[in-house]
């Protein structure tokens, strides 16, 4: 066995062996401890047969310990001066492959298709840059890709609201967004101690399976996010509020959507943050039928 990249010395030799400093612009935190990145992978419950996209693999501290536990890794790395790293810190893991591209760019059901055309059960697993979270994970989402979920470290707060339940302070667009295509929970909560450089907020590792179907099927799924949009756009307002000030105009838009919400038995004074993504569904098919 090779020794583990993710120990502060090593990290540190190798960072100023190739005189490679930190972008904040582009998140990189580093994990320094070998025991959180093993438990991270634990959590994607991969096996001998699995694949791993990985996001952003920096040194290749994670990717090591993919590559051991699956049998292909591919990751994505924006940073071109981190090539050469890789290149060096992954030798030994052949089943691995880096593909220096900005992962909200890149084609990654191509990537699927072939590189890992033979593998049934693909996972995505990453220590996120901060900064592109929430898009990351939504390009992952909204492609529907053949993955079977996500395993990722990001920013607690972010965790919190994606994994949050109605009628919590944290429920809003994000939580709905996420929990239509996967069933989410937080599995890890991490302390800042473990990277470096150590970043200014806390972070967590949510896990996001993906279902089957969708949560809720409705008739437009535009027009669904757009209605949840608009009903979280002023937190403190009423649903009734936020839609006659967010939904297209027309002559009897209010006494419609008044209308639907009765027809939906959700009360019109209520906060958008109260509903659950059942009742959303259901007030999105009512006013799609009456706006079209
Ligand atoms: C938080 S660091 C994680 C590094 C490593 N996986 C670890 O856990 O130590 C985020 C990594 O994502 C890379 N990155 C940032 N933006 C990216 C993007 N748009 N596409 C691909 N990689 C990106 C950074 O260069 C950095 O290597």
């Amino acid at each position: 066995m090779h020794k583990d990249i993710a120990t502060p010395i090593r990290t540190r030799t190798i960072l100023e062996k190739h005189g490679f400093s930190f972008k904040k612009s582009l998140g990189q935190n580093f994990l320094i401890d070998t025991n959180i990145l093993r438990r991270i992978v634990d959590h994607a419950e991969l096996t001998e047969n699995s694949a791993a996209i990985e996001i952003g693999p920096g040194i290749g501290a994670l990717t090591e310990q993919l590559a051991r536990r699956s049998k292909k890794v591919v990751a994505f790395e924006i940073d071109q001066r981190l090539l050469p790293i890789l290149a060096e810190t992954l030798a030994p893991y052949p089943n691995t492959k880096v593909i220096h591209e900005d992962v909200l760019k890149a084609n990654v059901k191509e990537v699927i298709e072939n590189d890992l055309s033979d593998i049934e059960d693909v996972m995505v697993v990453a220590n996120l840059p901060y900064y592109v979270t929430t898009p990351i994970i939504m390009k992952l989402l909204e492609e529907k890709l053949a993955i079977r979920g996500i395993v990722c470290m990001l920013q607690k707060e972010v965790a919190d609201r994606i994994a949050a339940k109605p009628g919590t302070k944290d429920y809003g667009s994000l939580s709905i967004a996420i929990q239509y295509y996967t069933e989410a929970e937080t599995v890890m909560i991490v302390p800042k101690t473990v990277f470096v450089p150590q970043p200014n907020v806390d972070s967590a590792v949510i896990r996001l399976t993906k279902r089957k179907e969708p949560a809720v099927l409705v008739k437009d799924e535009a027009f669904f996010f757009q209605l949840i949009k608009i009903s979280f756009a002023q937190r403190r307002k009423t649903l009734l509020n936020n839609l006659t000030n967010g939904l297209p105009e027309g002559k009897k838009r209010k006494e419609e959507i008044l209308s639907a919400l009765e027809q939906t038995e959700i009360d019109p004074g209520r906060r958008g943050e109260t509903l659950s993504m059942e009742e959303f569904a259901r007030l999105s098919d009512h006013l799609y039928t009456s706006f079209s």
